[in-house]
């Protein structure tokens, strides 16, 4: 594909997402939901699953797409099977038999139901609270595509649990009075916090302004956005969007040859026409697809006669371009603006990216989505900075990021202090943004930068360059899976109650 032909994908994308927009072609998990999907517009959104899309436009849409769930057996009679009262000791099951149409009737207005009676976003106040909302509001195809991860999950869980094994060690009696969040030199940009919202496909799956809502709100919160190069509206329509002074970055992956030795033109017409784009983030961590057995088979579960397909599909028809080490020194060789490797997974990796004269690294295992076991982000961060260090590398002339698994301030916090220079979310922003819209993706970074200012005072530190390893004890950070269970005191436990449904 030349450079033109990149451009125009773009279009094409942005055409076809308009497409699937307006005339609301996608469909919910059936077409019956797609008929009150349509007559749902009211509502803050419009959750959709993207079908029948031939396979390059499929790529061009979603790396991790949707496939398409056309084959319904609408007839069939399937028995659902409600649980019995716990009283009764001889596990007595009501079975009732309902038809499949029936069946996704019921839960599509159980479903309606729970939109309409969704919290405030006055009651939320983390960032589980969306996690917790957007799983009752989306439909169950769409958020099993965003909440799983590759083969049995351990990369998924271990993301977020490995920030769980570093404690803090707080200074105190320090005058925090003057503590901030901001950064002023990333790529040389200021922001108002070292985190930002991450590239992911999928978007118009949440909100019909899909990627709008996180450009949008990146703007009112001075938080930069990794504009993914498989947007959905057209590229330079979607930059030009940005305001004036907004800095962004820009992540791009290639599917074929040709694209790969256009990208000098590609590059040259972003220095030109969108000088805000501050670094290009390329995948390195695509040679396939990983493995995403519980999407397929949450999707088999709505539609089992897709479910061979669904394997075909996650295997073989999004191919993409393989990269090396060659390659990369090739594009930083085109371009003036920074690159960053996105999706290492290794240390030695770090440096030799670093040694090349790229800009920087994200460590990601991809939210867990490819593959399955690679090591936590954070473990890898911890382990990189150091290298980098005893190498010669200083801290300003390479960048180091982390994402997966991040979800409060303290995490954050967690990943500066091991060397980190900004992190990423994904799922965070997701969530907000097909619960609550532009709103709660700015909620979600009111929340982060609210937590980590009161973490940053109760640690006895005024600026993010003042956070260090010293500030960490990570003597348990490696010691994957281990838990110790107090059965008696988890038994008398309370869990933190989710934020209320409340019938209208
Ligand atoms: C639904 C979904 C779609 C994604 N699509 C892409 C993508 O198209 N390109 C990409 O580089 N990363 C993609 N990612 C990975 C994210 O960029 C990021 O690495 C990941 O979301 C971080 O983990 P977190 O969701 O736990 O924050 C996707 C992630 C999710 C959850």
């Amino acid at each position: 594909m030349s450079f033109n032909l990149l451009l125009k994908s773009t279009r094409v994308a942005g055409s076809l997402r308009k497409r699937l927009v307006s005339k609301s072609t996608f469909r919910c998990i059936s077409s019956n939901s797609a008929r009150r999907a349509q007559s749902n517009t009211s509502s803050t959104f419009v959750p959709i699953v993207a079908l029948g899309l031939s396979a390059s436009v499929l790529a061009i849409l979603s790396q991790d797409s949707i496939k398409n769930d056309s084959k319904r057996k609408s007839n069939r009679r399937i028995i659902v099977i409600e649980e019995g009262d716990d009283d009764d000791d001889d596990d007595e099951e009501e079975e009732e038999e309902e038809t499949e149409e029936e069946r996704e009737d019921r839960l599509e207005n159980e479903r309606q139901e729970r939109i309409r009676n969704k919290p405030a976003l006055s009651q939320i106040f983390n960032i589980s609270d969306f996690e917790y909302v957007a799983k009752q509001v989306l439909p169950a195809g769409t958020w099993g595509y965003y909440s799983t991860g590759s083969d049995d999950e351990f990369s998924l869980r271990e993301n977020h649990y490995a920030f769980g094994r570093i404690f803090f060690r707080p200074k105190c009696l320090v005058d925090v009075t003057n503590a901030t969040t901001e950064i002023d030199d990333l790529f040389g940009a200021k922001f108002d916090a070292p985190f930002y919202c991450t590239a992911f496909a999928g978007s118009p799956m949440a909100h019909p302004d899909a990627e709008k809502n996180l450009l949008f709100a990146g703007a009112n919160e001075n938080i930069p956005y990794l504009i993914p190069i498989q947007c959905s509206f057209p590229m330079d329509e979607f930059m030009n969007l940005a305001k004036p002074n907004q800095n962004n970055f820009h992540q791009i992956h290639f599917y074929k040859q040709e694209e790969l030795d256009n990208a000098g033109e590609y590059f040259k017409h972003i220095e030109k026409n969108h000088p805000n784009i501050k670094a290009f983030f390329v995948n390195v961590d695509l040679p396939c697809l990983g493995n995403r057995e519980k999407d397929s088979k949450i999707r088999a579960s709505l539609d089992a006669s897709v479910g061979d397909d669904l394997s075909v599909f996650a295997s073989t028809e999004v191919k993409y371009l393989n990269l090396t080490w060659k390659d990369m020194e090739k594009l930083k060789s085109q371009t003036k603006i920074p690159i960053v490797l996105k999706g290492v997974l290794r240390k030695e990796d770090v440096l030799k990216a670093a040694q090349i004269g790229l800009g920087g690294c994200l460590i990601s295992n991809h939210g867990g989505r490819q593959l399955d076991f690679a090591m936590p982000p954070i473990e890898i961060l911890a382990q990189s900075r150091k290298l980098l260090r005893q190498n010669g590398v200083e801290d300003k002339d390479f960048k180091l990021f982390i994402d997966g698994g991040i979800r409060r301030g303290s995490d954050i916090i967690k990943a500066l202090c091991l060397g980190a220079d900004a992190v990423g979310m994904g799922r965070a922003f997701l969530y907000a943004m097909a619960s609550y819209g532009q709103p709660g993706v700015e909620r979600v970074m009111q929340i982060l930068k609210d937590e980590m200012i009161r973490d940053m005072k109760l640690l006895g530190v005024n600026s993010i360059k003042e956070l260090n390893e010293d500030m960490v004890d990570i003597e348990s950070l490696k010691f994957k899976g281990i838990s110790s269970s107090d059965y008696l005191y988890n038994s008398n436990y309370t869990n933190m109650p989710a934020p209320p449904f409340v019938k209208k």
